[in-house]
């Protein structure tokens, strides 16, 4: 929905057109801006407290910077909804994440704005670093290389790798640390600890400030005292504040506390850093959820809050007349507790997603058992391996492509080890309006290549409760249970947990001329499309293979016995998920049948809801049936199979 921007806003269509104000109207398009991010996230949905705490910034930069010539690199970019505004997509804003809309992160082929594509945090220092290397390289001296990172995306192993890197490089690189003292849940690590006591410690602050004032008395006495003024400067941060200051320690020249949300002073300041050769840091403290009061006291809620009333704050919650099944994070978050009551040796870990995958409800009911560990999907992956060596039985839940990061470690510290880690990964198949950074399109792929894993996928809830029971009992080895964002299938769903014999798959229904394999929780849409299809007169048999790895052979030579057209389906890359390995069984034990296979395919799948994207890549209901009629031969209706 198309929402009117206020009448500075309206005349910003680019950064060029910021730079026409006076200073002393930003704080004005600044409020401007804010109103118009509530407008549009509260009818539309999105990510929304991360980029009210950025206004400033937002404004700030691209006043003071020449973008695009200059270089801004936001990271993770789901604060990015002021930057996308300002530069030429405030009329298309109202179309944010929604399907063939504009993406919720910045992205290089939308913008030459967006100077480097994201979704998964921590890589903008990274980033910025190589764009000021090649600049340098080039000769373009006068061009400024910018990464906005928050404190949680700090945490990370890959923020550290080019802090430690950017330290030694001379290059023109600025490092705007937005501290918000948050991540998605609040920040966790030591380092938010020390963040916090840079910015709130009276003695180190006082002692910055007054060389601050001492050094430019001096300075204002002409060039030969600033001479020496900028010598004790830096026999001071090279002594006291060196050892005090970790970003001075890393060879960074550090800059704040500051405040993130005084507009006119951070254009100042931006101004003075431009001048400033090497690598810098400024240090913002910001507000998650400025000005929208409820956001500011409930800032988890307020990252993404879905569709909103903006007056009330209420969240708009679909009404339904009969109760609902459950996410299946929740089924996760639930099914944890009861398992880790009976058997002391379960752990729960998460990198930095404790409430996306309802974790926060065994941190909360076990604090010594499950943990929070950062933005930090590697160490969450070791961590679990170092805990499983001494014989207990981690939960390592990490969302489907965030997983990708730690692909090492799960083949190095897990699998090579034959460890008990059960890795959960959630958000599996299409994350919807997230989009293809999100998309939790190869898991099923790159875990079933690697030796001694068990790879499943669950249809429902009491599957994946029954994987999960399966997975920590003893000697089960790396254990992957992969499952969709969103909810589940069955109301009834807290039904007692049982053990799965591993590999073993399972019939949905039988049928005839045509099998129908499936895997995980899109085997539901095969269920929908066989019951159209028999109200059409076509009898599909369908069944649930439930492991990518191992396989069911036994109900495979079953299949390719007794069907000549084979239909499989999964909601991940067609290149070596599923289908793959059924194709792999037909030629490893020559067999002869026609094989269509339905998945994502080999190009970018963009965002919307999983429906419209399931319905792109055709392996909706719809799109299923379409593919079995091609193969079935119609019979009456009266010809009903038994499921
Ligand atoms: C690799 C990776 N892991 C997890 C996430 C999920 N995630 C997105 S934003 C976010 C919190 C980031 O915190 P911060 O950088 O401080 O930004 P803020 O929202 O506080 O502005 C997390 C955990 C992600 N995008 N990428
Ligand atoms: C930006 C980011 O990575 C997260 O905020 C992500 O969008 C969360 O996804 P869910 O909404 O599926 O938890
Ligand atoms: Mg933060």
């Amino acid at each position: 929905m198309q929402v009117p921007a206020g009448d500075f806003l309206k005349r910003i269509n680019n950064p060029s057109d910021l730079k026409e104000f006076k200073e002393d109207e930003l704080e004005q398009v600044c409020n401007e801006l804010r109103q118009y991010i509530i407008d549009v996230v509260s009818v539309n949905g999105g990510h929304f407290a991360a980029s009210l705490g950025t206004v400033e910034l937002s404004v700030a930069l691209q006043y003071v910077l020449n973008t695009p010539y200059d270089q801004l690199v936001w990271d993770v970019g789901h604060q990015a909804y002021g930057h996308k505004i300002l530069t030429g997509r405030r009329e298309n804003f109202h179309t944010n994440r929604i399907y063939q809309g504009i993406s919720g992160f910045p992205k290089r082929s939308e913008s030459v704005f967006d100077t480097f594509g994201v979704g998964h945090s921590s890589t903008s220092i990274s980033a910025a670093l190589g764009m000021a290397v090649a600049s340098q390289y080039k000769g373009e001296t006068d061009r400024q290389h910018v990464a906005v990172i928050g404190d949680g995306a700090m945490t990370a192993g890959m923020a550290f790798e080019a802090l430690n890197h950017a330290g030694i490089e001379n290059s023109n690189l600025l490092v705007i640390l937005n501290d918000n003292n948050m991540s998605i849940d609040p920040n966790v690590g030591a380092l938010k600890e020390y963040l916090t006591d840079i910015t709130t410690s009276k003695p180190y602050n006082r002692f910055r400030d007054d060389i601050a004032t001492v050094l430019s008395k001096i300075s204002s006495m002409g060039p030969d005292a600033f001479k020496i003024a900028k010598k004790i400067e830096k026999s001071i941060k090279g002594t006291l504040l060196k050892r005090s200051n970790f970003f001075e320690a890393l060879k960074f020249r550090y800059f704040g506390p500051v405040d993130g949300h005084d507009v006119k002073h951070l254009v100042k300041l931006l101004r003075d850093l431009r001048d400033i050769p090497g690598p810098k840091l400024l240090h913002c403290i910001t507000v998650k959820g400025k000005g929208y009061a409820l956001a500011e006291k409930d800032q988890t809620k307020w990252h993404a809050p879905g569709l909103f009333d903006k007056i009330t704050g209420e969240i708009k919650k679909t009404k339904y007349d009969k109760p609902q099944p459950p996410k299946y994070q929740d089924v996760f978050g639930h099914t944890i507790i009861e398992l880790a009551e009976a058997n002391p040796k379960i752990m729960g870990i998460t990198p930095a997603m404790p409430s996306g995958c309802s974790l926060n409800l065994m941190m909360k009911a076990m604090p010594n058992r499950a943990f929070d560990v950062g933005i930090a999907e590697q160490h969450a992956v070791t961590f679990s391996a170092g805990l499983a060596t001494q014989g207990l039985v981690p939960f390592c839940n990490i969302y489907s492509s965030f997983m990708q990061r730690a692909y090492d470690q799960v083949i190095h510290d897990v699998a090579l080890q034959k460890l008990n880690v059960v890795l959960c990964l959630d958000r599996a198949g299409f994350a919807g309006a997230d989009g293809a950074t999100h998309h939790g399109a190869y898991d099923l792929a790159y875990m079933r290549c690697i030796p001694n894993m068990t790879v499943s996928a669950p249809m429902n809830e009491e599957e994946l409760r029954n994987l999960m029971y399966t997975a920590q009992l003893d000697n089960m080895g790396p254990f992957v249970i992969r499952y969709p964002r969103g909810n589940g299938v069955m109301v009834d769903w807290q039904r007692p947990m049982k053990a799965i014999p591993i590999g073993k798959g399972r019939k949905v229904s039988d049928g005839e001329e045509v099998a129908i394999l499936s895997i995980g929780a899109i085997g539901n849409e095969v269920v929908k499309a066989t019951e159209q299809l028999h109200t059409e007169g076509y009898f599909p048999a369908h069944y649930d293979l439930r492991f990518v790895k191992p396989l069911d052979e036994a109900l495979l030579h079953e299949v390719f016995t007794k069907f000549n057209h084979i239909v499989t389906v999964e909601d991940g890359c067609l290149e070596g998920g599923m289908g793959s390995a059924v194709l792999e069984f037909m030629a490893d034990n020559n067999y002869k049948a026609q094989v269509t296979r339905l998945g994502i395919p080999d190009k970018v799948i963009e965002h919307g809801d999983q429906p419209e994207l399931w319905a792109e890549c055709g392996f909706d209901a719809a799109g299923i049936a379409t593919s079995v009629k091609k193969y079935a031969i119609k019979r009456d209706n009266t010809h009903i199979i038994a499921s």
